[in-house]
């Protein structure tokens, strides 16, 4: 089973690639949807989170309320870092159990797809056989963002400045997908389609 890691920056367009590769048979392992069934109503990092944050940052519905967390982390380095210390040990567990699953099922290719694989680079080396960027422009990112969510400019760069920069992303890249303002999807998925044998699809 080849092991793929799959990154970018929040915009970058990860997610749609990564359901190209789906569409091609690899098995898409989506840290960011782990990380948001955690948070839902009655996930299992809420009561930690409660505990650390207080519970006015759980909802009425009684899930995250996402947008007072986000408002809180992206501001202030350090509460970040105490969600980080919640939210990613249960995510890699999660993570773990979804790729037995994979190799369970004889898959031929296993997707990563991971907002902070660079960021925590020292853990995953050892976890994938190759790394494919999405790379793009920071200014394309802004504009993806703005339009597919409420975020607004000085939201986005806000996160982006909590993130690795496209330069140290595309130092530790093996493969690299070029989405940026003139790539059409049919012209992302060529550039994928040439990749696919080396990752065993
Ligand atoms: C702050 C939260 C509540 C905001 O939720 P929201 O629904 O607005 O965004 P969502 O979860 O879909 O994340 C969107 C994007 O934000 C960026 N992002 C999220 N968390 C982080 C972080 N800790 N550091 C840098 N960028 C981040 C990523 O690019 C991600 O793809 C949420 O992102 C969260 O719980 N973050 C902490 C967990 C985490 O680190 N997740 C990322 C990888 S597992
Ligand atoms: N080449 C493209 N042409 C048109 N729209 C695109 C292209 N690439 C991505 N998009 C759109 O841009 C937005 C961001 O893409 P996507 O969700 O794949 O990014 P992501 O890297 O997974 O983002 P996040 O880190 O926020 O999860 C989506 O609305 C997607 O449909």
């Amino acid at each position: 089973m080849f092991r793929l890691g799959l990154t970018g920056g929040i915009g970058s367009g990860k997610t749609t690639v990564a359901q190209m590769l789906a569409a091609r048979g690899a098995a898409v392992i989506d840290a960011d949807a782990i990380s948001r069934a955690l948070t839902a109503s009655h996930g299992a990092a809420l009561p930690a989170i409660a505990a650390q944050f207080g519970t006015h940052v759980i909802g009425p519905d009684g899930a995250l309320n996402r947008s007072a967390m986000r408002q809180m982390i992206f501001a202030d380095p350090a509460a970040r870092q105490r969600l980080e210390t919640i939210l990613h040990p249960l995510v890699e567990q999660a993570l773990e159990e979804q790729t037995r699953e994979a190799a369970m099922r004889s898959v031929r290719c296993v997707v990563f797809d991971v907002p902070l694989l660079i960021e925590n680079f020292a853990r995953w080396q050892s976890r994938i056989d190759a790394l494919l960027i999405v790379d793009c422009p920071e200014e394309v990112q802004i504009t993806r963002v703005v339009a597919r969510s409420q975020l607004s400019r000085e939201e986005v760069m806000h996160i982006l400045s909590a993130q690795a920069s496209r330069a140290q992303r595309l130092a530790m890249a093996n493969f690299v997908i070029t989405n940026d303002a003139g790539t059409t999807l049919q012209a992302l998925e060529k550039q994928l389609e040439a990749l696919l044998p080396r990752f065993g699809l």
